[in-house]
């Protein structure tokens, strides 16, 4: 028999064994949880039989209270241990099928006896409890795994580093307890495993990758010490598969201290939110939060302005060229998205402190209470040392007084005497009540007497009258927050006069166009993307900061997306949190990067010290074929620096059709000819979302074709239409190009549209497909010589 396959023998044995292993502790486990969920049924059938319920006095209520309480956390206890169990129990059968996927041998310096270490998805103790026969890939032994080639390594532990010699290190593919590949592997974690794990079609959710992390993913996996972390890496190079494991990997490090909802992941739309919600639970970890800035955005400012959402925006950027604002929008997106629109807002603060706030009268029935320049002439008595929130709040305090004078006026007054008489019955019973409670002083008779019933009722309708506004003044509504922003629009010099003496850049050349704009829309009540964070900022430092103080980790993804202001914004919003930033500035869609597309990235650099800051780079990309890699490297400048993953596959091609008749008939075929091929996904990648739904009108009556919008919230299999910017972060085994041609609307031309076509094209893993038609010329991003590359297949 060979040494090899003794070897397989003996590692096939081990299986056997510790899935048997697995088997047991899954029976156990199994009694366990039945007899703890049948013991849940009964608490929950008998709850009412095991409590004595009496109301009779205060006595046998608290002692009802009692009992209720104690029969409460018995089945509270119970819910808990059945839900650990359940975990388990989940985890377990997936060790079953699949115990490990990695073998180290690692031997300290100065020890003779060898670690034999298998890594899986959780550590499994034997049945004695005295060794592991599993250990959990992000225990700190596993990194040997993940950063070591064979010979000397060094392994960092909470108590420091340990260094020897790694003997061994042996990957293995286990399914349903039967070995179905094993190798030794050298430098890299095993080529031939990725190779397999990344030439399989895609199945619409995002993997796990923990048998194949590469090294310098395993950096962003395992950083402790940085705050901010910031990973630029190519597309496909496994930026999201990196903080997802991340996330994993922290709520093992940290778990006891921190929970799946402390970390918080900002994606960039709903359907890639569900992508990439099956890595976690597939881990046996609880996701962690799930949002978007725009569903942010929806929740502060959602109800009182109608809010623009950002792919509106970029739609407008693509589409709207014609129209006659266009390039004052633009410039007003490009500058509204800068730290100078920042430090212009900072300097505007700082000019509110001493004037300019605009208030709002406080009536009560058409008559004002305290007038908005009563309010002005308090606020600015106060001393200008304090902050504006907390002189705000003085105010606030002050008007409430007020209030309670005006209402204790109001109790002799007519309206109050009809408004009593209005009272239905129902009214009438919860006044009595509410009365009651309040009052102690008041007697069972109270409502027999005629005057004194009138008294309270009056109390009564007199405070509901006035509930709303104190409601008002509790949350500053006095301050017109809309006003504040809108001042520093209002004259166009105003902005330039408080620029000076500041080392702040000057204003854009289309300022006062800028200002008419963006007034328009406010006082219409629309909120363009681009001015929400401002505004949020400007409400935010007027009326204090409501910063979310238990999430400790922030996960950007996509992050070259955001602007430089939301950065700022959200540094301020989660003041004790971790970031963790992963982003392609190569990728950047958002019409803000127009100019220069480094704005949000290297600001959000500048916001921490570089000290806390780590910065890696990934420049290898899994996701594509070496001949979809080698084709998407040459859109872009710089591309030459970005590496293939060795893995062959077809060069992509290039169609011309002659109309758009025989555009879509291309079309078809091909797709048909990628469906017989075995491949789930497959996406027809359009420019925008109007040309997506035409496209997708056009052939949805000769293929089962799926339209993605912007609402959509779900990636499932099959074939799709989509717009270029939705596309971001996902992947299909095959992609169209809808329109690879030089037009305007709907190609790609502009300087600014290059990162939009190589978002586009390094979305395929297995095969793209660029389509023209008509009388277009080739988008001029497409290099001349790489049609040497036979793309052209006419
Ligand atoms: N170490 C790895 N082992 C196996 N597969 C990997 C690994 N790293 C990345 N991949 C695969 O490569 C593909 C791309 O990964 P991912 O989406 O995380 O990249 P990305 O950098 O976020 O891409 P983009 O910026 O283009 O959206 C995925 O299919 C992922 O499973």
């Amino acid at each position: 028999m060979s040494l090899k396959s003794q070897d397989w023998q003996q590692e096939q044995a081990r299986v056997d064994d510790v899935t048997k292993q697995i088997r047991a502790k899954i029976r156990s486990l199994e009694e366990t949880t039945s007899e703890t969920k049948s013991e849940m049924v009964d608490i929950r059938k008998n709850f009412w039989d095991d409590v004595t319920v009496n109301f009779e006095d205060s006595a046998e209520m608290a002692e009802t209270f009692a009992s209720l309480k104690q029969q409460a956390e018995i089945l509270s206890e119970r819910e808990r241990t059945h839900r650990h169990s359940a975990l388990q129990l989940r985890t377990l059968k997936k060790l079953k099928s699949s115990p490990y996927f990695g073998r180290i041998d690692f031997v300290e310096n100065e020890e003779e006896a060898l670690d034999q270490v298998y890594l899986g998805i959780a550590s499994l103790r034997d049945h004695n409890d005295e060794g592991y026969l599993i250990y959990d890939w992000r225990a700190p032994i596993a990194s040997l795994y993940y950063d070591y080639p064979p010979g000397p390594a060094v392994v960092e532990t909470p108590i420091g580093s340990i260094s020897g010699e790694l003997k061994l290190k042996r990957q293995f593919v286990i399914r349903d307890g039967e070995i179905r590949s094993m190798f030794d592997t050298g430098v890299t974690i095993g080529d031939e495993l990725l190779q397999e794990v990344l030439g399989k079609q895609s199945d619409a959710s995002m993997k796990s990758i923990v048998g194949t992390i590469q090294k310098e993913q395993n950096r962003i996996i395992r950083d402790e010490r940085s705050r901010l972390l910031l990973v630029q890496g190519a597309a496909g190079s496994g930026k999201t598969s990196a903080a997802l494991q991340r996330v994993a990997y922290l709520l093992y490090r940290f778990r006891g201290t921190l929970n799946a909802d402390q970390i918080v992941l900002f994606s960039p739309n709903p359907m890639f939110n569900s992508y990439v919600s099956t890595v976690l639970p597939e881990l046996g970890e609880e996701n962690m939060q799930q949002t978007t800035f725009q569903e942010y955005l929806m929740i502060r400012i959602g109800k009182s302005f109608k809010l623009e959402n950002p792919y509106a925006q970029l739609e407008y950027a693509l589409t709207a060229m014609d129209e006659p604002d266009y390039n004052v929008r633009m410039a007003g997106i490009q500058y509204k998205a800068s730290t100078h629109f920042v430090a212009l807002i900072d300097q505007y603060l700082v000019h509110l402190g001493s004037g300019g706030l605009v208030f709002r009268d406080i009536a009560f029935r058409d008559e004002i209470v305290v007038s908005a320049v009563e309010i002005h002439d308090y606020f600015y008595a106060i001393d200008r040392n304090i902050a504006i929130p907390n002189r705000l709040r003085l105010v606030a305090e002050w008007l409430l007084g007020q209030l309670r004078e005006r209402q204790k006026a109001a109790l002799k007054e007519e309206w109050v005497d009809e408004a009593v008489e209005l009272l239905d019955k129902e009214t009438y019973l919860k006044a009595y009540q509410i009365v009651r409670k309040s009052n102690r002083n008041i007697r069972d008779d109270s409502f027999d007497d005629f005057d004194r019933e009138r008294e309270l009722l009056g109390q009564y309708v007199v405070s509901e009258e006035f509930k709303p506004i104190r409601s008002r003044l509790r949350k500053l509504a006095f301050v017109d927050l809309r006003a504040a922003y809108l001042s520093m629009f209002r004259d166009p010099a105003f902005a330039a006069s408080l620029l000076e003496g500041t080392a702040s850049a000057e204003l854009p050349a289309e300022w006062q166009e800028i200002c008419a704009w963006t007034i328009d829309k406010l006082m219409n009540r629309v909120m363009p993307y681009e001015d929400a964070t401002p505004f949020l900022y400007v409400v935010e430092r007027i009326r204090g900061f409501q910063t979310n103080t238990l999430v400790r980790h922030v996960i950007i993804d996509e992050a070259q997306d955001y602007t430089a202001f939301q950065f700022a914004y959200m540094k301020r919003l989660f003041p004790f949190s971790r970031v963790t930033a992963l982003g392609d500035l190569n990728q950047s869609i958002n019409a803000h990067t127009a100019s220069d597309g480094l704005t949000g990235f290297s600001a959000l650099a500048a916001l921490y010290p570089a000290e806390e800051t780590e910065t890696i780079v990934l420049r290898q990309s899994y996701r594509s074929t070496r001949p979809i890699v080698e084709f998407t490297s040459q859109l872009i400048p710089g591309g030459e620096g970005i590496q293939p993953f060795n893995r062959d596959g077809v060069k992509p091609t290039l169609t011309v059709a002659g109309n758009t008749a025989e555009l879509h008939s291309r079309i078809v075929e091909r797709i048909q000819k990628l469906n017989g091929e075995g491949n789930r996904t497959i996406a027809v990648i359009c420019k925008t979302a109007a040309q997506s739904a035409q496209v997708y009108e056009a052939l949805r009556n000769m293929l089962p074709i799926r339209l993605i919008e912007r609402e959509t919230s779900t990636f499932a299999p099959g074939i799709v239409v989509i717009p270029s910017y939705l596309a971001k972060g996902v992947e299909f085994d095959a992609v169209l190009v809808y329109d690879a041609s030089d037009h305007a609307a709907a190609g790609y031309r502009l300087e600014r549209e290059r990162r939009l076509f190589y978002t586009v094209c390094t979305r395929a893993m297995h095969e793209l497909h660029l389509f023209v038609s008509g009388s277009g010329q080739i988008s001029p991003f497409i290099p001349g010589h790489s049609l040497t590359l036979s793309l052209k297949e006419v």
